[in-house]
């Protein structure tokens, strides 16, 4: 029996990586679908799949641009064999007090994180429809997208852009039985964004690198980050038959307390 495919967007690193692994552990082919300069990132996320016993490809996309997505849930189809699940994950965070808000900042993180979402469901749809597949899609928002926080203006505008797009798109697929699901991450304990976004906030408010996610940290009733794992088994779970019934939410992953 053919293995299900997954396509991970931004999965050369951080959460993708992660989300990647365990869809693996899932049986899932994945699709590490990236910006070609992290083709060689991506490659150690290959070894992991592989590792697990399912096949990988990497796919070059930018997810800011309608037709690389196509191209990219095509490709992945094509050389998997299927198409299956889609994660729109790929995401940047630009930090900055509302009044210098950088035009430039402004519409790149809604090209990536927003229209990047669109393209991506966009794309995933009509393969599932092509194919005849009960798919599901899978979108990255944040805690910052049920919430926002101060200088995170633009981002928390992004993520809870993902959120409407996720349950507008659950309604009109819905009858395909295709579901659109979202992750609402707390703070995660990886390095990637949160290396530039912690900068930005010194830059801003004058603490040491690292006070500013400690802060965040602080108010978690778990007292401690998000790890990718703890986010990668969201994602399994909506990814999984158990979660069949369920489409257009958006479940927060943070320890209780960013709310
Ligand atoms: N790290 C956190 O604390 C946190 C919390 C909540 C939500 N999130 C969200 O989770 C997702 C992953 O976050 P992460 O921490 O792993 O980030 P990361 O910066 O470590 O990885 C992001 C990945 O997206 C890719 N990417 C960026 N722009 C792209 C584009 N135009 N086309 C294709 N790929 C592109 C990057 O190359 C990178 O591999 C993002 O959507 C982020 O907003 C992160
Ligand atoms: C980057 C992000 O979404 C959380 C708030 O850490």
């Amino acid at each position: 029996m053919m293995a299900k495919v997954a396509m991970i967007t931004g999965a050369a690193q951080g959460i993708g990586a992660e989300i990647a692994d365990h869809l693996s552990k899932d049986g899932y082919d994945i699709a590490i679908a990236d910006l070609q300069p992290q083709a060689q990132k991506a490659d150690e996320v290959i070894t992991t799949v592989e590792k697990n016993g399912q096949k990988a490809v990497f796919v070059p996309v930018d997810v800011t641009d309608q037709a690389s997505v196509s191209k990219a849930v095509a490709v992945a189809a094509e050389k998997l064999g299927g198409f299956d699940v889609m994660v729109n994950n790929a995401g940047i965070a630009k930090v900055d007090k509302f009044e210098d808000i950088d035009p430039k900042d402004l519409e790149l993180s809604f090209r990536v994180n927003v229209f990047g979402v669109v393209y991506g469901t966009q794309a995933a749809a009509k393969k599932f429809k092509e194919l005849g597949v009960h798919g599901k899609i899978i979108n990255a928002s944040s805690i910052a997208g049920m919430r926002a926080f101060p200088v995170w203006a633009t981002y928390s505008a992004t993520k809870a852009a993902v959120i409407s797009l996720t349950q507008a798109a659950a309604n009109e697929l819905a009858p395909a039985h295709i579901t659109v699901n979202a992750y609402a991450p707390g703070v995660v304990g990886t390095t990637g964004m949160w290396d530039e976004i912690d900068q930005k906030m010194s830059e801003i408010n004058g603490k040491p690198l690292g006070q500013n996610k400690q802060d965040f940290v602080n108010t978690i009733p778990l007292g401690r980050t998000v790890e990718p794992n703890d986010i990668a088994n969201m994602v399994s779970f909506l990814a999984s038959p158990a979660a069949d019934f369920i489409t257009g939410q958006a479940y927060a992953v943070d320890g209780g307390g960013l709310l």
